[in-house]
């Protein structure tokens, strides 16, 4: 499937978890027929407890319940909480689970956040089923009603029946059931689900420098990890550089991966200079993932750094709405005004020893890149 822009979604936007933790379960609470689950990170706690639940209870009124986890991520679901689900009736596979394969194939991981409810809603972001994104972390996601949803659908199915999952143990019958066409809303936006498969497939990176080169008035971009490619960072500094409103929301102190933060720092000089405005956020880790150039908006899974270009699949839902874009305006605006905005001449003034830090991480992630 090449991905294609479809007409007649509606588009929610779900900042932080308070919003929507609640959406996503009360979708899958009113499920009637199937939900399809995809997620990286999947551990034992009291999310994926709440998770298990509402899942289980889906198979007792007779939803079929299908979750697919990433073989690495879901390391820190105990076996107890796997056993849980495959009693409760829910059809579990894993994807690429760790092996004695090829360094590239073991760090070839699914990224995706899929949730699909009986074909008619969608729901992607950066979240996972781990307790950091109950309060520990900044999180958004997107609710997508109408066409869109088919081709969440049928990322989600591929992958199920894929050779590289496998099925859990003692898991119950696999079969997809049929799927449920979406409704289209005469009002609806425009919506465009982009995904990636590592080097081989690389569609959101496409897609996203075609946006930067293309921007207009604003290119402004959330990544929690900020270690971008020499053909992001150049495209970033030229639309800077043409008078374009370019600006990053990155993490602040608090990261769950200090060292990926000192290795994207390495890059701010360059890029300030460029006219780039910087912004670490200070409240908690974000780990959100979201773009805006113009009126053009993509949420979703990938990182755009190396490692998520690399390596993982990864999905992002775009969106061509001038309404979304309001929001989405609105959204990065509130979360400036909670950010300290990086002074170009103190970042060239500072200490030494963060410097090491830039030049080791930067080294440590030269040499991760190149691995193949
Ligand atoms: O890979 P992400 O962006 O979903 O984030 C997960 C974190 O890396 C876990 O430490």
């Amino acid at each position: 499937m090449s991905p294609m822009w479809r007409d007649g979604n509606r588009f929610t936007l779900l900042p932080e978890a308070a919003r929507f933790l609640p959406a996503m379960l009360e979708a899958i609470e009113g499920a009637r027929h199937y939900v399809l689950i995809e997620l990286y990170l999947m551990e034992s706690g009291e999310l994926a407890d709440r998770l298990s639940r509402v899942l289980i209870d889906a198979c007792a009124r007779g939803v079929k319940v299908y979750l697919l986890l990433d073989g690495f991520g879901a390391m820190g679901l105990s076996r107890e909480d796997r056993t849980r689900l495959l009693e409760g009736g829910v059809a579990l596979r894993f994807f690429n689970p760790l092996g004695l394969h090829s360094l590239a194939r073991n760090l070839s991981r699914d990224h995706r956040k899929i949730v699909v409810v009986d074909g008619q809603v969608a729901f992607t972001g950066g979240f996972g089923a781990v307790d950091e994104f109950l309060e520990a972390w900044y999180e958004i996601a997107v609710r997508v009603e109408g066409p869109a949803v088919t081709d969440w659908e049928a990322l989600f199915r591929r992958l199920w029946r894929s050779k590289l999952t496998r099925r859990a143990r003692q898991s119950p019958n696999q079969a997809l059931v049929p799927r449920r066409a979406p409704a289209d809303f005469a009002d609806g936006a425009l919506g465009r689900v982009m995904p990636a498969r590592g080097y081989r497939y690389q569609a959101i990176r496409h897609s996203l420098h075609e946006r930067v080169g293309s921007a207009e008035t604003r290119l402004w971009l959330c990544t929690p990890y900020f270690v971008p490619t020499f053909a992001l960072r150049r495209r970033l500094a030229r639309a800077a550089r043409r008078g374009v409103d370019v600006r990053l929301l990155l993490p602040g102190q608090k990261h769950d991966h200090p060292g990926v933060r000192y290795a994207g720092q390495r890059f701010y000089q360059a890029l300030l200079k460029s006219g780039v405005r910087i912004f670490e956020f200070n409240p908690t880790f974000i780990h959100a993932k979201f773009v805006l150039a113009d009126e053009w908006v993509s949420i979703g899974s990938c990182n755009f750094d190396h490692w998520n270009l690399h390596y993982n699949l990864e999905a992002n839902q775009e969106i061509e709405s001038p309404a979304m874009a309001c929001e989405v305006q609105a959204l990065f605006e509130r979360n400036f005004a909670e950010s300290s905005e990086v002074d170009a001449a103190r970042w060239a003034a500072r200490p030494w020893h963060q410097r090491v830090k830039e030049w080791l991480y930067g080294l440590l992630d030269a040499v991760v890149t190149r691995l193949k």
